[in-house]
């Protein structure tokens, strides 16, 4: 049977899921009214008229975040110029608040541990202009190569680089120098140093790639298998840059001093505080979202997962360093539950309250200082947030 919350058609199975989980299916009435939201580069601020005259309606500012804009659901902006110029992109308000939370500030080496399909990354890459670096991991290739093509697209990607990784695992740090004036080569080691980027790789590399995911498919551990390059902008660090460099690990005490200055861990989670994710499921069958979202053997996977996702990213943050953990799922057992297990394993953690949160239009969460984004409240789609320090040990 199907429950009719206002014109959106929710299977038993979704609302049994929100029940069961204690949220409430009212919050999700106003989503067929709810705004979209676009991102405005910084710097078009003069040519607003120009897009409001080609998307025909008024972009209204969102007075608690900067450089956003809502429009009325029903306006498409994927055919527009402004659009196709890379003047702006569409990213939830709530995802551009967790964003916010991570006060990315000019020279930045900040890590994007669940990256694809990019909307987060783009404007943190925007909001750290010329300096700095991002680092976007994500374990799902395809996924990944979209956000490679956005980052291009809105040429934010000389200092990006993206690795398909396992995320629970992924070692690698930030290249604070330029490496190409730190490095002099003899001619041997020129032939293994990274070059300027290309869509066409050299053979070598090729063969590397090839190599790194039939070790994946042969489902030798995770560990075991490299992180695979596949971008790098020319201020990323890795032009100029040798292989061992690039693939030093580190671990342990030099991770305090060596590790990213600030790192995102927007989960894997079941989206059930999105509910344009959650009609998606409409035309695939909502049998699909029974199996694929709301099986409770694949929720307790999920939660271990973030957990693992979480205390990975916390490794790899220099102490003073940020973490940004997100989901858009609503549900207790894959947010405070999940931090409030963190905190107790990892007494460097320190929960933090979020700059400027207090006029934001969202509710606090079960923990105390953390965030919860729901369609009512806040007008925008669900996303719990909650913001971590590294104190010293
Ligand atoms: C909520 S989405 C991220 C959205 C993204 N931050 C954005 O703003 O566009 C979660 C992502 O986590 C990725 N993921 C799932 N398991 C992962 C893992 N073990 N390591 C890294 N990424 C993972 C999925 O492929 C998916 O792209």
């Amino acid at each position: 049977m199907m429950e009719t919350t206002a014109n959106l058609p929710l299977p038993d199975a979704f609302i049994d899921f929100l029940k069961q989980n204690g949220l409430d299916p009212s919050i999700y009435t106003s989503s067929d009214t709810l705004p979209r939201y676009i991102r405005l580069k910084p710097g078009c601020e003069a040519e607003i008229e120009e897009i409001e005259a080609e998307f025909k309606c008024k972009l209204n500012e969102v007075v608690w975040l900067p450089s956003f804009y809502s429009l009325p659901p029903h306006v498409q902006i994927a055919n527009s110029k402004a659009y196709q110029d890379g003047k702006v992109y569409g990213i939830d308000a709530a995802s551009g608040a967790a964003v916010h939370a991570l006060n990315i500030v000019p020279g930045d080496h900040v890590l994007d541990l669940c990256a694809a399909p990019g909307a987060k990354l783009c404007m943190i890459l925007d909001l750290l202009g010329n300096s700095g670096s991002v680092t976007g991991v994500d374990v799902a290739r395809h996924r990944l190569a979209a956000c490679r093509t956005m980052v291009r697209k809105y040429v934010l990607g000389d200092h990006c680089r993206l690795f398909v990784a396992d995320g629970t695992s992924f070692s690698l740090i930030p290249i604070r120098v330029s490496a190409a004036s730190k490095f002099e080569f003899t001619s041997e080691e020129e032939v293994d140093v990274f070059k300027e980027w290309t869509s066409k790789r050299p053979w070598k590399e090729r063969k590397r790639a090839a190599k790194a995911r039939e070790a994946s498919t042969l489902q030798l551990t995770s560990q075991n298998s490299e992180p695979e390059l596949i971008f790098y902008g020319q201020h990323s660090g890795v032009v100029g840059c040798t292989r061992d460099e690039l693939y030093r690990s580190i671990h342990g005490d030099e991770l305090s001093t060596c590790g990213y200055d600030k790192v995102l861990v927007d989960a894997e989670c079941t989206h059930d505080g999105s509910i344009r994710h959650v009609q998606k499921f409409e035309n695939w069958g909502w049998q699909t979202l029974q199996r694929r979202v709301l099986d409770a053997e694949r929720t307790d996977d999920l939660t271990n997962l973030q957990f693992r996702l979480l205390s990975n990213g916390f490794q790899l943050l220099k102490t003073g360093g940020s973490l940004v953990y997100s989901t858009c799922s609503l549900t207790v057992a894959q947010n405070e539950e999940v931090i409030e297990r963190f905190l107790l394993e990892n007494s460097s953690a320190e929960l933090h309250e979020i700059d400027n949160s207090g006029t934001w239009p969202c509710k606090s969460g079960r923990v105390s200082k953390t965030l919860r984004f729901d369609p009512v409240t806040s007008q925008t789609s669900g996303l719990f947030v909650a913001k971590f320090t590294k104190l010293p040990t």
